[in-house]
Parts: structure tokens; sequence; C-alpha cells
């Protein structure tokens, strides 16, 4: 599966048109950065697109044959990052990795990644934000699904953990195809290999902190 393909997104609440006949694109070995400002609607796309959310209207093809949102999760199309953490935090990291990989050689790949031995014996409300994080995305990462939407990767993250989890998002570019959304955005400017944002419901496709500025995201810089 090569190319996701989202378009002639609408959603209103009330009367406020947060997504206004929006469409974009994921091509697996890309990282695609979506930027936009508090409540632009970025969340409320990502989760139209894994169809965890009932939008007004949604076109969703993969390598462009249409598929049904209620198909995206059962069929394993997309994995979805969320903001807040999906897992619980009374459990032990070590139990938590045999729950999601059953089979003893998933497990492994897990269990030696660089860092976890860490914090393995840690339960999940003990580690911290970024080993979180990095735990959060190793899951997503084994997991068959060729399209992942990260929501905030990098949020709360220290910068030690924030290198981790871009080295991890770069070596999974050659199996799947990423979207990234978060205010850590000269961090997204560096790994995404194309970007747009979405003001007032529409994206416009950015290339620099300039075109950031100039969509209003960032305050422009006095000359
Ligand atoms: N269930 C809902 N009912 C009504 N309004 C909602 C609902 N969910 C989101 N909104 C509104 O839609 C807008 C877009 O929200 P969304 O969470 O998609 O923004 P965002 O771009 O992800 O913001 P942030 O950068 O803060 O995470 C916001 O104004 C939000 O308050």
């Amino acid at each position: 599966m090569r190319l996701l393909e989202v378009s002639e997104v609408n959603k209103a609440f009330g009367k406020r048109q947060i997504l206004d006949n929006v469409s974009f694109g994921c091509k697996r070995g890309e990282l695609f950065g979506l930027f936009g400002r508090n409540g632009s609607g970025k969340s409320t796309l990502l989760k139209a697109t894994m169809g965890t959310l009932k939008v007004d209207s949604i076109s969703l093809s993969i390598d462009r044959k249409a598929i049904n949102p209620s198909e995206i999760i059962p069929q394993q199309k997309i994995g979805y990052l969320p903001q807040d953490t999906f897992l619980p935090k009374e459990m032990k990291v070590r139990d938590i990795i045999p729950l999601v990989f059953p089979k003893g050689e998933e497990q492994d790949k897990i269990f030696y990644s660089a860092g976890i031995s860490a914090f393995d014996s840690k339960k999940v409300g003990k580690i911290s934000a970024g080993q979180l994080k990095y735990l959060e995305l190793l899951l997503l990462a084994h997991l068959p699904h060729p399209f992942l939407l990260l929501d905030e990767p990098f949020s709360m993250v220290e910068p030690h953990y924030i290198e981790k989890i871009k080295e991890l998002l770069l070596s999974l570019k050659a199996t799947k195809g990423l979207v990234i959304t978060d205010h850590y955005y000269l961090d997204v400017l560096e790994l995404a290999d194309r970007s747009m944002v979405l003001k007032n419901g529409k994206l416009f496709g950015i290339e620099n902190e300039q075109d950031l500025a100039a969509h209003d995201y960032l305050k422009a810089k006095k000359q």
C-alpha cells in the first residue's frame, strides 16, 4: 500500500465550518507535516481520516481504491497516535508489550529496541513523558498499518527523547507513510518531506518558517 488520499473533507461544529472541502495525501516513504494554530481543526482532520469522528463528507482511497472510513480500523490501514496516552497507567511496560504483541519474536523487537531497558520494569504512570511517547511510537511502529497519523508526538517531550523519536520516525519511512502534527514546528519542518497549514478551514502548502508566518501560524519577524 503506497498512497493514502483523503479528499473533500467537510466538518462544521454548529455554525463554524472547521474543515472546508479539505484534501491531502500521503505516500509510503513520505513524512507529511500538518500545521495549524490551536483550534484550527488538525485533530478533527486526523480523527475524520481514522473514521473515529463523523464528518459531513469525506472520501478516502488507498492506492486509488475507495475505502469506507468504517473499514480503516478493522482492516488496520491507518494507525493513530492520540495526544493523550492510550496505555494503562497502572501496568508495567514489560507487561503491556506482550498484550500488544502475543508472538515472542515480535516482543523481542520491542524489548531489544534502544533505550527500552531503562524503563521496562516501571509502571506506565511512572515513566517520563518522553519515554511514554517513545514507547507508544515503538508499539505503533511494529504494527502492520501502512500509514500512521501522529497527533503531537513531541508535546511535553524532553530534547533527548525528541531526538530518539525523530530517529525512529525517519526509520519508519522505509515501510510507512507518516502524517505529523505538532506545535514543535521546527522539528516537524526538519523532518517533513512536504507540509501544509490549516487556516480558516482550508489547507495551504508551505515550505519554511516564512510561509508559516505568511499564513499567520507564526508571528512575522521584524525586518
Ligand atoms: N466535539 C466538538 N464539539 C464542538 N466543537 C468541537 C468539538 N471538537 C472540536 N471542536 C472545536 O473544533 C475546533 C477544532 O478543534 P481541533 O481539536 O481539531 O483543533 P486542533 O487544530 O487540533 O487544535 P490544537 O492545536 O489545540 O490541538 C476547536 O475550536 C474545537 O473547540
